[in-house]
């Protein structure tokens, strides 16, 4: 048995809502103690600034450009998650020497993985010097340099996660509806596929906010009172990411909202909740065996007209759906604690990832590590 470290993992996901925070004690292989979790939301306008960089990131070709803002926008972000530690560690009672290793997600404001190339926005090195403890960050890019899609990686920290799930058999395919969603499928020998499946919130949270001034659909209350537009949801689901022969990763405007055009406020909603649910069903069609048990984590798994549409899916298949609580997890805590053990795994040289999980060629680590 490796030695156990205590890690942080810090995700800033592609729905940009936050900076999510938690506390892995882990060997980075099959041993994991979950500890606390702490969302801290930005503000509107910071959020707001983070969206523009989108559009600023477009026109960068290799990954270390920050053109016009981008680098006032990645120190502000750093230091909002130096804030974020410092918050986290408060309100838990911890010391920052107790905490052996940082894993710093960034924000993605660029991915393409045709071109090998994804940008992180994130400063290792000044996160390290602000919180005093060692950070791996830019964990990505090493496998694209390999040959792999650069994500998803949190199928590794759900592979050590599947031994330990509640009254479930394998195999078991875990989903996080995220901006974007994707899954990861353990088979009954532990083998592991996994890839990005579709839009997840992200279309509905643009469309929401265009149409109705608000981040997202609650509960999935507008998308409860309308109907789906089957034109408008097969624009969506017969696009050729779902049938090629490879699967590849997603970044955040792969698929982009409809105008007010296509349809009212409530049927667009539902329509695009529609697709959601649909489109992990339809990706997982390239899975290995179908599979019988859905795992739902992400905030996705609080919009109840994409749960109800993906248990109805699944049901045709004989399937289930349950949310990460159900299996004894905390659904909004997984990508944060996935990156603290991800740190460990490269702290001890371990793979991140697998030619199952991104298609890279062989399977390698990852992250640089920055010290204090
Ligand atoms: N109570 C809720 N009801 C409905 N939807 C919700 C709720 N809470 C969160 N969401 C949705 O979940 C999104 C955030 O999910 P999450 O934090 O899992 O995404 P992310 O980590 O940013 O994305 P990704 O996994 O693609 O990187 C929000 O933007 C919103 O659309
Ligand atoms: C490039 C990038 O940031 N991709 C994210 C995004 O959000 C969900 C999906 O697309 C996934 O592939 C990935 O994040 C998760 C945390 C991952 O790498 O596992």
């Amino acid at each position: 048995m490796g030695k156990i470290r205590t890690a942080i993992g810090l995700m800033s996901g592609t729905s940009m809502d936050g900076i999510d925070v938690a506390l892995v004690r882990t060997d980075g292989e099959a041993r994991v103690e979950r500890g606390p979790f702490l969302g801290v939301p930005y503000d509107p306008a910071f959020r707001d600034r983070l969206k523009l960089s989108l559009e600023g990131a477009k026109s960068i070709l290799r990954r270390k450009q920050r053109p016009g803002e981008l680098a006032t926008i990645e120190r502000e972000l750093t230091l909002r998650h130096a804030s974020a530690v410092t918050e986290f560690l408060d309100r838990c009672g911890l010391d920052r020497s107790s905490i052996d290793v940082v894993g710093f997600h960034g924000q993605t404001v660029l991915h393409r993985p045709d071109d090998a190339l994804t940008v992180q926005l994130g400063d290792g090195p000044l996160l390290a010097s602000e919180t005093g403890i060692p950070i791996v960050y830019d964990m990505r890019a090493n496998d694209m340099v390999h040959g792999g899609q650069g994500a998803p990686l949190v199928p590794a920290y759900h592979a050590a996660l599947s031994g330990t799930i509640r009254d479930a058999k394998l195999p078991v395919c875990f989903v996080n509806i995220g901006g974007i969603s994707n899954l990861t499928y353990i088979g009954a020998d532990g083998s592991i596929v996994a890839y990005d499946s579709g839009p997840g919130n992200t279309l509905i949270d643009q469309w929401v906010e265009t149409y109705a001034g608000i981040p997202f659909d609650q509960g999935g209350m507008i998308a409860s009172e309308g109907k789906i537009v089957p034109e408008l949801a097969d624009l969506y689901l017969e696009s050729p990411f779902f049938t090629a022969g490879k699967r590849r990763s997603l970044d955040r405007n792969d698929f982009l909202p409809p105008s007010g055009a296509d349809a009212e406020l409530a049927d667009g909603a539902r329509t695009l909740a529609y697709v959601a649910a649909a489109s992990i069903i339809k990706s997982a069609g390239h899975l290995p065996v179908t599979p019988t048990l859905y795992i739902v984590c992400g905030g996705g798994r609080l919009n109840r007209t994409i749960m109800r549409d993906l248990a109805d899916l699944a049901a045709r298949q004989n399937a289930d759906v349950i949310s990460a609580e159900v299996a004894g997890f905390n659904g909004d805590a997984m990508e944060a604690e996935a990156w603290a053990y991800l740190a460990v795994r490269s702290l001890e040289g371990l793979p991140l990832t697998f030619p199952g999980t991104t298609g890279v060629k062989e399977p390698v680590s990852g992250g640089i590590l920055a010290r204090p």
